[in-house]
């Protein structure tokens, strides 16, 4: 029977981070560690405030299933015991990784996914005035770059960024920081620039405009996407969304979400928030299903975990077995 152990951790970023919701200067995360005859499974997420999380709320959520994790419980369990949200992401992740090393069997193999490959990631470029962001794009180096948007002066950001960058793939995430007055208007300086993607333009509760907009550019959900029962009412507003596991609560809802999304036809996203490694791990197991990896987390970190992913350039390479999985 495993024993459970859960530390909340911070990891300082480099910089810091800005989005239209606000600033970062580190990553508040939560390990799980379940110890069971000299092995352990790990997993880690990150409780985000928007969906109404806290690292002591998540922490005490955890800290709750210590009796019945060490009675046997497992993870099958747990979406009767948890939202979909941090919490479970990181139980749920640890779970699988006691599992590949307790059978010695990959976790890809477990969950029937073939072996992950090397992956192009986005790089994420911060919010900042259009002439910071064109230099961090060109200086960045990166295939794939995420412009952080959602305030006023949009266009001109990506103007800025694209006269930079002329040869870069480009996607732009506002963080529900779009109006319906510039909604149309930001979408049409999108198309002009060739963007490729535009992640979650509006807020969650005024998704049913998207329905009746024209879309020049595919629209992903993010904050308006969380497990399988938010899939139904993306359907018809959005092109594509992003799954991250501290929004579906792990890597088994975030595999059948990615299959039905395919069934309706949507594209995937596999994301991620300011992490560690042994966040992007699982997720990772997801990206042959994925039109756009997003898993730049730790890049964005003045220090990972010990062994970490391996990044080199734009690629992301699947983890090792000592990582996760
Ligand atoms: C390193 C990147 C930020 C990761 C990824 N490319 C990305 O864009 N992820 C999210 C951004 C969410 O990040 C936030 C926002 C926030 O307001 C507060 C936090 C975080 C986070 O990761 N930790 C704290 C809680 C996306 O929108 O797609
Ligand atoms: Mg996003």
């Amino acid at each position: 029977m495993a024993q459970l152990v859960v530390t909340p951790e911070r990891f300082p970023i480099r910089g810091s981070f800005t989005i239209a919701r606000g600033s970062k200067s580190e990553a508040a995360v939560v390990l799980v560690e379940l110890h069971e005859d000299g092995l352990v499974g790990r997993g880690e997420c990150v409780p985000y405030a928007r969906y109404g999380e806290s690292v002591e709320d998540v922490a005490a959520a955890l800290t709750a299933l210590a009796a019945p994790v060490a009675a046997g419980m497992g993870r099958e369990k747990l979406s009767s015991l948890l939202p979909p949200g941090a919490a479970r992401n990181a139980i749920d992740c640890a779970f699988w990784d006691l599992e590949a090393k307790r059978t010695g069997t990959p976790a890809y193999e477990l969950a029937g996914l073939p072996a992950p490959q090397p992956a192009i990631t986005a790089f994420t470029i911060s919010l900042d005035t259009p002439e910071a962001m064109a230099e961090a794009a060109r200086a960045s180096g990166h295939e794939l770059l995420k412009l952080k948007l959602g305030t006023d002066g949009d266009p001109e950001r990506i103007a800025a960024v694209r006269a930079a960058t002329p040869g870069t793939r480009l996607i732009v995430d506002a963080n529900e920081g779009w109006t319906a007055a510039n909604l149309a208007s930001n979408l049409a300086a999108c198309a002009d620039a060739g963007i490729e993607l535009v992640e979650q333009p509006l807020p969650a509760a005024e998704d049913a405009l998207l329905a009746y907009t024209a879309r020049p550019v595919p629209v992903c959900a993010d904050e308006s996407a969380h497990g399988l029962d938010s899939l139904p009412q993306l359907v018809g507003r959005y092109d594509a969304l992003n799954i991250k596991l501290d929004k579906t609560g792990g890597l088994t809802e975030a595999l059948a979400l990615a299959r039905a999304a395919r069934a309706a036809g949507l594209d995937i996203m596999v994301g991620c928030m300011v992490a560690t490694s042994l966040a992007m791990a699982p997720a990772m197991l997801l990206a042959p299903l994925a039109r756009f990896v997003d898993l730049d987390g730790p890049l964005l970190l003045a220090r990972d975990r010990e062994p970490s992913l391996r990044y080199e350039g734009s690629v992301v390479y699947p983890p090792e077995p000592a990582l996760w999985g």
